[in-house]
């Protein structure tokens, strides 16, 4: 289970930012909405381990994350989280799968190209393992950011707009994967967004105002 509890955060000088309370079961999908400005990198930092708040706590599988030392939590993080961001930020000079290894090496993990191969494969990638981030298209890019996001079986799943760059075909694609392989892990799914076509797919809504 993952909740955050009394949670607030205030930026240097600026306005307090308050969440409301939110316990999240294992393996739910749940979308977060709010406008702009209203706070939601900053509680998918906070979520993910990024950002400490200022206030309020932080747990996931019964651990206070922000109780553990930095390199601990830095670990953890590797472990228990996978984030999609907007655009995909791979390493250009490793190939498809050295990317995908390098998340395993990050977390401390062996290297397990058989995992490797069974995620690209699932994201309908595989043919790509040995390509370069630059001779992928958009849609693919975005896929093994997926595949580098699940590549560890994480507990959570953070996507940040993941669908705001691509065209509808892709959008819907995306979405489509990143729920079937939050669901192959069991694994917990949040998704910020603003993109109207994403929100019919979810029931589960948390809202900043
Ligand atoms: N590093 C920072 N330093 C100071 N203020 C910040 C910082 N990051 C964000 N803020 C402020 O905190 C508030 C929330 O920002 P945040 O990026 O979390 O909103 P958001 O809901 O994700 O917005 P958007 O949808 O436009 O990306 C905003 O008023 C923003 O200006």
């Amino acid at each position: 289970m993952i909740s955050i509890k009394s949670v607030s955060h205030t930026y240097n000088g600026a306005q307090q930012i308050s969440f409301k309370d939110w316990e999240i079961n294992n393996g739910e999908q749940w979308l977060l909405l709010g406008q702009s400005g209203s706070g939601k990198t900053t509680l998918l930092h906070i979520l993910t381990g990024i950002l400490k708040p200022t206030q309020g706590e932080v747990n996931i599988d019964q651990t206070s994350i922000y109780q553990l030392s930095s390199k601990a939590l830095d670990q953890f993080r590797g472990q228990k989280i996978g984030i999609i961001f907007q655009k995909p930020h791979l390493i250009k000079s490793l190939s498809i799968a050295e990317n995908l290894t390098m998340a395993q090496s990050f977390a401390k993990l062996p290297e397990d190209l058989n995992r490797v191969d069974e995620v690209l494969t699932s994201l309908g990638i595989a043919d790509k393992r040995a390509a370069y981030p630059s001779e992928l298209s958009q849609g693919q890019l975005q896929r093994v950011s997926i595949a580098r996001a699940v590549i560890n079986k994480p507990t959570l799943l953070i996507a940040d707009e993941p669908t705001s760059s691509l065209d509808d075909e892709n959008a819907a694609a995306v979405l489509q994967l990143l729920m079937h392989q939050s669901g192959l892990n069991q694994a917990t799914l949040v998704v910020a967004t603003h993109d109207k076509r994403v929100k019919d797919a979810f029931t589960n809504t948390y809202s900043l105002t």
